[in-house]
């Protein structure tokens, strides 16, 4: 969804560096292919500029850049150069392909980098500017000039500098942040003096390019536009040099949700920024943090109760954007220990389970206990959990608490303590090896002839922390009773399984007794 157009003057320009500056950062390094792909989802979100590359930096930037400019359909294409006439002629031969090619071409202007880096002096560096724009322009129509590190750069000089380049025919005038340094209202006050003090500064887009070192960058950018520039440079998911760069999805919501704050438009279709999000960090293998804004996984999850509970009953207690808004199809509740029970019925009736009141506060009690022990709880656990609780609600033998010394020095020994149609008695047994101990505790207290004849663990989910799911199958007089349980506790499990199956054995017993005393 894109916010309606107001008027032209109000319009942001979405340059996106992600296959640029963000793929500076280390790790990143994407191929051919993935950039193509990337690019091709940048054009179709609706991004105004895509810089696809820097072109000097090896003949596969080379390639990609131009083939990504044969491919643009909307999207202008721009390419990196330094200040000197190789970078700006190979840029220029990259980008010539698009249907609209850009050349940016770069330059540090802040006195630290003047002489330490570049060695030259503020006149060495405006007309080597002046020189390459000019350079530029003479082979494309569209230019865009960078102050490297404007923010700690001199205001007369960048003053003087910019109204040169925008004369010699630069058409975009960036003033980055190369460091994040900058604070908004600092970042306001510097693009407004700058726009009003550069006399010709009518004839060219200012923009904002805002790193993310001390966590500012979209914050900046916004207070860069409130300044009177209008294009951000901002990268998906917010990759890029060191801590990054403004994340794309970020300043686009930002302008959409906030429109009475921030009141510009752009053209980004927002439904696509989830994808767009998950492609970047497939190619680049950069996982998305979990609570990143936005396209973070957590970003439209809830597990505490009182927030779940009012998500159900109206989304905007605790969301300022619907999902969908992002091309998420909902926001998920997640059962936890913080859960409650409206998101506990809620995920059940979703599951297809329907509970009478005491089931469903006994399966409720036991969510809880699990969510101790356990990190995530997902589907799986609550199902394997209420049919447990459904399969167990007429047993006439329960498990009141289980202990098991197991380790190298056997033999294992177990003590278990058995509700008994009420009564509360208590055992202790050895075996070879702890589910021997726990079978033969219940043999102690329940005296029978089943024997058994399965006994079979699986995890319910993935990791250490993982429920057990135990099967057994005991066979009593020519027949055979299959019972499952799950636990965090494998030996948990494994006594609830067999208790389980005797369960089942103790009520053919009573359904088959009345039949054989009338027969
Ligand atoms: C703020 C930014 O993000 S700018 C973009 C940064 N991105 C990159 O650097 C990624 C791609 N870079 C590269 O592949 C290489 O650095 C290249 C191909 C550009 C240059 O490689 P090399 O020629 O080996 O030079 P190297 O990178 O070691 O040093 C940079 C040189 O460029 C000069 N330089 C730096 N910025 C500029 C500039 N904007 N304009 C002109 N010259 C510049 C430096 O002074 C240095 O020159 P020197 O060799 O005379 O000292
Ligand atoms: C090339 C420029 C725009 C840059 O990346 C920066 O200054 O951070």
């Amino acid at each position: 969804m894109t916010t309606a157009p107001k008027s032209e003057k109000d319009r942001v320009i979405v340059f996106d560096t992600t296959l640029r500056d963000g793929e500076q950062c280390p790790g990143a390094t994407m191929t051919f292919e993935e950039k193509i792909e990337i690019a091709e989802m940048l054009d179709d979100m609706g991004v105004d500029v895509i810089e696809a590359g820097f072109p000097i930096t090896s003949e596969g930037d080379f390639q990609a850049v131009s083939e990504i400019a044969r491919r643009s359909k909307n999207s202008v294409i721009a390419g990196l150069s330094r200040a000197n006439p190789k970078d700006i002629d190979r840029c220029a031969e990259a980008v010539k392909f698009a249907r609209r090619g850009r050349v940016h071409t770069v330059i540090a202007t802040s006195p630290l980098h003047m002489r330490v880096k570049l060695n030259m002096t503020p006149e060495q560096v405006l007309d080597l500017s002046v020189a390459n724009v000019t350079r530029a322009r003479n082979q494309i129509d569209d230019v865009e000039w960078s102050a490297e590190d404007a923010t700690r750069s001199e205001m007369d000089f960048l003053c003087r500098i910019v109204e040169a380049v925008i004369k010699a025919g630069a058409t975009t005038v960036n003033i980055p942040d190369t460091v994040g340094y900058t604070t908004p209202e600092e970042y306001t006050r510097f693009m407004r003096t700058l726009i009003e003090r550069v006399p010709n500064s009518d004839k060219a887009v200012f923009s904002v390019h805002c790193h993310n070192d001390l966590g500012m960058a979209v914050a900046n950018s916004l207070a860069g536009i409130a300044g009177g520039a209008r294009q951000i440079e901002c990268t998906v998911n917010g990759i890029g040099e060191r801590a990054g760069n403004a994340a794309l999805e970020e300043v686009v919501m930002a302008m959409n949700v906030r429109n009475d704050v921030f009141p510009w438009w752009n053209r980004i279709d927002t439904t696509m920024l989830t994808r767009a999000s998950k492609l970047v960090s497939a190619a680049t293998s950069f996982p998305v943090q979990y609570n990143k804004a936005i396209v973070g996984r957590n970003a439209f999850a809830h597990e505490s109760g009182i927030h779940q509970d009012g998500v159900l009953k109206d989304a905007s207690t605790y969301e300022i954007m619907r999902p969908e808004m992002i091309g998420l199809k909902k926001s998920s509740l997640v059962l936890g220990k913080h859960s409650g029970r409206h998101a506990f019925v809620h995920k059940l009736e979703e599951m297809g389970y329907k509970l009478g009141a005491n089931q469903l506060e006994d399966a409720f009690v036991r969510m809880k206990a699990l969510a101790d022990r356990k990190k995530d709880i997902y589907d799986e656990d609550i199902e394997a959990l209420v049919d447990q609780e459904i399969a167990a609600a007429h047993d006439r033998i329960k498990l009141t608490s289980l202990t098991v010394i197991a380790g190298t020095h056997g033999p294992q020994r177990a003590t278990m303590k058995l509700d008994i149609d009420g009564k509360i008695k208590i055992e202790e047994a050895e075996g070879n090896g702890p589910v021997d101990a726990v079978f033969n505790c219940i043999k102690a207290l329940v005296p029978h002839e089943a024997k058994l004849e399965l006994y079979q663990v699986h995890a319910v989910t993935e990791g250490t922390d993982a429920q057990a799911e135990v099967s057994v199958r005991l066979a009593h007089e020519g027949r055979s009773m299959t019972s499952k349980a799950s636990d965090p506790d494998t030996l948990v499990a494994s006594a609830k399984a067999y208790l389980g199956a005797l369960n089942k054995i103790v009520m053919k017993h009573q359904r088959d007794e009345p039949a054989q005393a009338a027969s």
